[in-house]
C-alpha cells in the first residue's frame, strides 16, 4: 500500500485579502485530500527566514519579507497519496500571470506591477521540504 504524504500550504496575504481561503480549502477537499491542521498566522521575520532559507540572499528578499508580513496568512497541513506533487501542481506556475487557468494561481491571481511576488499560495515542492516547513509553522504537529 502507498503511504500517505504530508504537505504544507500557506495562503499568502493576498489570498487572504481577496477572500480565497474558502475556495482553496474547497479545492483541496474536493480532490479528496485531508486537512490535518489549520490556523491563521501573523508570520514573524524569524519564521520567514527559516521557511525561505534559500531566498534570504536574493535581491528581492526584503520585498518577500514585507509582503509576507503585510497581513495574516493561513497555514495548513494536508495529507494524502502523492499529495506533495498534486497540491504543488494544483497551485500552478510561480508567476500567476503565466499560471494555467484551472490552477489556484491561474484562477485567483494575476501579474501585478511588483512582479512574481504576489502569488496567492505557497505549497511545498518535495516530501523532505514539506517535513522541514511543517516543523516551522506547526512545531506541535505529529506526523
Ligand atoms: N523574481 C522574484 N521577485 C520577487 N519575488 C519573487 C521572485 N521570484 C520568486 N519570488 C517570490 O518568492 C517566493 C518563493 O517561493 P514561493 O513559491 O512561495 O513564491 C515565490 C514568490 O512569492
Amino acid at each position: 500500500m502507498v503511504e500517505d504524504e504530508y504537505t504544507l500550504v500557506l495562503v499568502k496575504p493576498d489570498g487572504v485579502k481577496t477572500r480565497h481561503i474558502g475556495d482553496i480549502i474547497t479545492r483541496i477537499e474536493r480532490k479528496g485530500y485531508r486537512i490535518e491542521a489549520l490556523k491563521m498566522i501573523n508570520a514573524t521575520e524569524d519564521e520567514l527566514e527559516r521557511h525561505y532559507y534559500d531566498k534570504t540572499d536574493k535581491p528581492f528578499w526584503p520585498e518577500i519579507l514585507t509582503y509576507m508580513m503585510e497581513g495574516p496568512i493561513v497555514g495548513m497541513v494536508v495529507s494524502g497519496t502523492n499529495v506533495v506533487e498534486a497540491i504543488h501542481n494544483m497551485a500552478g506556475a510561480t508567476n500567476p500571470g503565466q499560471a494555467e487557468w484551472g490552477t489556484i494561481r491561474g484562477d485567483f491571481g494575476r501579474e501585478w506591477p511588483d512582479g512574481v511576488l504576489r502569488n496567492v499560495i505557497h505549497t511545498s515542492d518535495t516530501v523532505d521540504g514539506a517535513a522541514r516547513e511543517i516543523k516551522i509553522w506547526f512545531p506541535e504537529f505529529k506526523f
